[in-house]
């Protein structure tokens, strides 16, 4: 059995730089990971995805030239060339990333599947063929997850697509049909969308992204349908079935009985943990009912010396916390500080266009937490920036505490939006007041110096 001082399983977001970090710290460290270097938000996530959204970003652009004065006669999406520029970008990041590990001393990437033989033994199913037996004192699980699926009657019978298989289409689909209508749902929806499918999401939410406040859930809805998708919230789907070249979903929808005949369908309805695979239950892991991790504000399970890092242990599902995730843990491990993850920031962005960039808290959480709040809204249309580049959809919305005047939350539904957000995050990080950024020099005409404007709202 080969001995480290510390093994990660999985090499996602928090995985990778945890284990170059605790090798050059001097442990021996090994990495495990059964697929590509990189997880989810390289390979199949947000990079990917974000490389494609620019390509229908683009094609939104061609689409409607006479709105800038240019005339564009003809033009044609090439799907396969979308993909490949999507490809050349997943293999750089993934290659840099991998050249890191190599690199890096003290650190042995073991390529294969692990699971659990005891409580702080491993065995792995090596990818090239054979089994090694390992083991440390410290184990650092980062193994993600992977689409959720429901169970709906025939599903299993037919070709649905995920976020992975999605992105490998070459021909675009004729009608996109999309289960689900959070992050995945709308920006997928949009991009298709814009290279020229029919889309039409079906959720079974009543409210689009029912996180967030009604209308910013209803402004994202609106934006959607100004985009040309179809949607259907507190819909349940009932049946699915292929029919020749075309797959029919039957659905309920405010008590009435649909049918919707689609070319392909994208199923999105979020994510499932890769927990049970590890066989967790030979080293003792407690998991939730979900199938998620237990772990403290330390990111320790319920087994001294074993850790996990990112989205396994349930909670918010991105990439930068699944970075924060490692720094908790480096600084905690090695640094010796008293590091947790209690309280921290959350701030996200949905790419779709207009992004939606949020942090903190809604108005309705604000609310329900028993603080006395001040809401401002500004509307794009009255933003000059904004104006200027033909980008009016959206608003700005913050939400502030009445008795300090500071910041408890900000959603921007705007262009740059989780640009824009990123400057609320740091006043609020900072403890600036709504009054300090309504009269804070900002440089004009940048989206940032709407933020003047925004606070000015609160003036009337
Ligand atoms: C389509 C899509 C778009 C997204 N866009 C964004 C975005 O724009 N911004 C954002 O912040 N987040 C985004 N996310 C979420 C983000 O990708 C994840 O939160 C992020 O990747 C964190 O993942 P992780 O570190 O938990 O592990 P992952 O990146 O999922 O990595 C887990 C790794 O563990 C490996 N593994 C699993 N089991 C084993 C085992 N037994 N042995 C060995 N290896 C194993 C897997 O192969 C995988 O490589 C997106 C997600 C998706 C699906
Ligand atoms: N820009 C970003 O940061 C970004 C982008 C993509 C994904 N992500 C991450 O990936 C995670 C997964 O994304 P996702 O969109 O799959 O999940 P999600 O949890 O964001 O949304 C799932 C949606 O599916 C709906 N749903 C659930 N069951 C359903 C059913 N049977 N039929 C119809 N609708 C159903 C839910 O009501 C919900 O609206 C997110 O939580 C997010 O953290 C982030």
């Amino acid at each position: 059995m080969r001995k480290f001082d510390a093994i990660v399983i999985g090499s996602g977001q928090g995985g990778v730089p945890l284990a170059k970090k605790l090798a050059k710290a001097g442990w021996q460290t090994a990495i495990v990971e059964k697929r590509w270097i990189g997880g989810t938000c390289i390979n199949d996530g947000c990079t990917p995805t974000k490389s494609m959204i620019a390509c229908g970003a683009a094609a939104h652009v061609i689409a409607n030239s006479q709105e800038w004065g240019i005339t564009v006669s003809d033009f044609k999406v090439d799907l396969e060339k979308i993909v490949q520029r999507k490809n050349k970008v997943v293999e750089s990041f993934r290659g840099g990333a991998t050249k890191g590990m190599e690199k890096t001393e003290g650190l042995s990437i073991i390529y294969g599947e692990a699971v659990f033989t005891g409580e702080k033994t491993l065995n792995v199913i090596l990818k090239d063929g054979g089994e090694e037996a390992i083991t440390a004192p410290h184990i650092f699980i980062n193994t993600g997850t992977l689409p959720k699926i429901p169970p709906v009657p025939g599903l299993d019978t037919i070709k649905y697509l995920t976020n992975t298989s999605i992105m490998e289409l070459t021909k675009l689909p004729s009608h996109l049909v999309i289960m689900g209508s959070g992050y995945i749902g709308l920006e997928f929806g949009q991009l298709f969308r814009r290279l020229g499918s029919q889309v039409t999401i079906i959720d079974r939410g009543k409210q689009l992204l029912k996180h967030e406040d009604e209308d910013v859930a209803a402004a994202v809805k609106k934006v959607m349908e100004t985009s040309g998708v179809t949607m259907h919230t507190g819909a349940n789907v009932q049946k699915v079935e292929q029919i020749g070249d075309t797959i029919r979903l039957q659905f309920t929808a405010n008590g009435e009985n649909l049918t919707i005949t689609g070319s392909h369908l994208l199923v999105a309805i979020g994510r499932t943990p890769q927990s049970t695979s590890l066989q967790p239950e030979k080293a003792g892991l407690a998991l939730d009912d979900k199938g998620y991790f237990k772990v403290n504000d330390q990111l320790e399970t319920n087994v001294s010396g074993i850790y996990v890092l990112g989205d396994v242990k349930g909670g918010p599902e991105f990439t930068h916390i699944s970075y924060n995730d490692y720094l908790v843990l480096y600084k905690r491990l090695v640094n010796k500080e008293d590091t947790s993850i209690k309280d921290r920031p959350v701030p996200y962005c949905m790419f779709t266009d207009p992004q939606l960039g949020r942090i903190g808290l809604t108005e309705k959480a604000a609310k329900e937490a028993g603080y006395d709040v001040k809401v401002a809204c500004l509307d794009m249309t009255r933003v000059a920036r904004a104006i200027e580049t033909g980008n009016t959809q959206g608003f700005m919305k913050a939400v502030i505490n009445a008795n300090d005047d500071k910041l408890l939350g900000v959603a921007i539904l705007g262009p740059e939006g989780g640009e824009v957000m990123s400057v609320m995050q740091m006043a609020m990080l900072g403890g600036i007041t709504a009054k300090q950024l309504r009269e804070m020099i900002f440089a004009h005409p940048l989206y940032s110096e709407s933020i003047n404007n925004l606070f000015m709202t609160l003036e009337k």
